[in-house]
């Protein structure tokens, strides 16, 4: 079994939902992003979405496409990436890690040998934003040779067609995008989110996280209430772009807003 799916059984025996947060690695140095994981799990982190950096993040707004730039001024590359889920991995062999990010970085490096080197650092899963499952045929039977999960997006305008279509390709959970736009949109609307799940989950044993928009405890609550995870990235962008000429605080301050959404989902 992945670590992924232990990871959402175990949750769901305790009667909990995943608490996801993305960081983009590399921002705004390289030497923060290690440090920085091992804080967001001791603050209640369940799984960990570590960003790629890219230079073109289409699907991303400012706050993210900010976090890119910083992290490629330092010349943060896919393999740089590999080797902090590397470190990462020699003290915390449990909390799943999901690269999440856009196709060119994995092509430059070629399929094969990122399969390769993902699975020999101890990578569970990788979402790309440009790769649709109708493409994704090579990539899909790679990952899955290497034991990795390959985790798909669904928006509020996926047809039921293309819901299990995603779903069948896919494995570890769907990601539900709350919002129609891009990351660190306005708030979501908790009710819209509900009814689209069921939906989804009539074509699906996966869990379903839910991301975008998701910006304080009573929305990470609220999510909680009707996802199995919830996925939380500007926010906690935000704050390191604060902190970016104060980089020994990050990790304790980014930390103390996951640490505080954990106690809603929990309450
Ligand atoms: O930033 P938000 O609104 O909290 O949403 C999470 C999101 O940032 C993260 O999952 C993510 C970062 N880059 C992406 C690109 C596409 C989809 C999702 C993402």
């Amino acid at each position: 079994m992945s670590r992924i799916t232990e990871c959402f059984n175990n949750l769901k025996s305790q009667g909990r939902k995943a608490l996801i947060p993305y960081v983009t690695a590399g921002d705004p140095d390289p030497k923060v992003t290690l440090p920085l994981m091992h804080a967001l799990v001791e603050s209640g982190a369940d799984i960990i979405e570590l960003g790629i950096p890219f230079s073109d993040p289409m699907a991303d707004g400012p706050v993210i496409q900010l976090a890119c730039e910083r992290a490629l001024l330092h010349g943060t590359r896919l393999t740089d990436v590999l080797d902090i889920v590397a470190e990462f991995r020699q003290t915390n062999q449990t909390t799943p890690v999901v690269l999440m990010g856009y196709l060119n970085p994995i092509e430059v490096l070629g399929y094969s040998v990122f399969a390769e080197k993902a699975k020999a650092v101890g990578l569970d899963g990788v979402l790309t934003v440009d790769l649709p499952p109708e493409e994704a045929g090579e990539f899909n039977q790679l990952m899955k040779a290497a034991d990795i999960d390959v985790i798909y997006l669904l928006s509020p305008t996926t047809e039921v067609e293309r819901v299990k279509l995603i779903c069948a390709a896919g494995s570890g959970y769907v990601y539900y995008v709350s919002v129609k736009g891009v990351t660190g949109s306005a708030s979501l609307n908790v009710e819209e989110v509900a009814e689209k799940l069921q939906m989804i989950r009539q074509h699906t044993d996966m869990p379903v996280g839910v991301g975008f928009g998701i910006r304080d405890d009573a929305s990470a609550r609220a999510v909680s209430e009707v996802a199995d995870g919830v996925i939380v990235g500007s926010v906690l962008v935000n704050k390191i772009a604060e902190l970016a000429g104060d980089q020994d605080k990050i990790p304790d301050a980014v930390a103390a807003i996951t640490a505080s959404m954990r106690q809603a989902m929990d309450k």
